[in-house]
């Protein structure tokens, strides 16, 4: 039987400084913890507590880095967001205070989203989520599903012209050309962010070229969860110890 190759347990991050450092942080399996439903996320009070605590000691260089569309993340965290730099749809859509920069809406969505929905007609268990730049399929409530949602995925993508974004228990069909590392990247060229360091904090393959660019930018990476190949440093466990890590930061 082929074993994984053994990935080492990543050291718990240094404390950082408010006055140097910049964070950029994912949501989903980070900030609160993965459940069944998409539709059922929500931030809870303390979160929102911590947001605003982080957002007030960095002096706005604080972003949130997500998969999630800005009109999700606008809807699940509430107004403390309208004041925290974004980066939505896995970079695709970046907005700090009036200002948003989005690319248009991938041409080959819409047919690729009615494929998606012929599909999960015939899988209950499968949920669709609909995004503003890409479509989700999820099969957490049923993984046996695994495969044959891939292999349909990547099928539809190629039909529409879309990149597939493999996540945990979903596979995404968005449009190509950008990605999480990018938006890092877009928001550290710009006051307030400029000529600090940056830290990326996240759980998902999604986060990868995030966690890269922090490195290669003078800052870190951390990998939230088990230890797989990653282009992060350092690593906490779960949404707990990161959320704990947080505050500390926020001191
Ligand atoms: O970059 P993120 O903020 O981490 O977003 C990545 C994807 O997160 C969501 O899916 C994940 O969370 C769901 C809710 O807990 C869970 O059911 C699913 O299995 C996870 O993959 C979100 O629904 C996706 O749109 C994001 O791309």
């Amino acid at each position: 039987m082929l074993s994984r190759p053994h990935q080492p347990v990543l050291p718990p991050p240094p404390p950082i400084d408010c006055a140097s450092h910049s964070l950029f942080v994912d949501f989903d399996g980070t900030l609160v913890p993965l459940v069944d439903h998409p539709e059922l996320v929500r931030a809870d009070s303390e979160l929102v507590e911590l947001l605003d605590a982080l957002h007030t000691r960095y002096g706005g260089r604080l972003a949130l880095v997500s998969g999630r569309s800005l009109a999700q993340l606008d809807a699940m965290i509430g107004p403390v967001v309208s004041r925290i730099a974004l980066a939505g749809s896995h970079g695709a859509e970046v907005r700090r205070g009036d200002r948003l920069v989005e690319p248009p809406r991938p041409e080959g969505l819409d047919g690729a989203i009615a494929d998606v929905r012929a599909y999960g007609a015939g899988h209950p268990e499968m949920i669709v989520e609909e995004k503003s730049h890409g479509v989700a399929m999820h099969y957490r409530r049923a993984p046996i599903l695994e495969e044959p949602v891939k292999r349909r995925a990547y099928a539809i993508a190629e039909r529409h012209g879309l990149e597939v974004q493999l996540g945990k228990m979903m596979v995404e069909l968005r449009g190509p050309g950008w990605d999480k590392g990018q938006a890092v990247a877009v928001l550290m060229g710009e006051p307030p962010m400029a000529a600090s360091l940056p830290v990326v904090i996240g759980d998902d393959l999604t986060d990868e070229p995030a966690l890269k660019v922090a490195g290669e930018m003078g800052g870190f990476g951390v990998l939230v969860g088990a230890p797989r190949e990653s282009a992060a440093l350092y690593g906490l466990t779960d949404v707990g110890s990161v959320r704990h890590w947080l505050w500390e930061a926020a001191r």
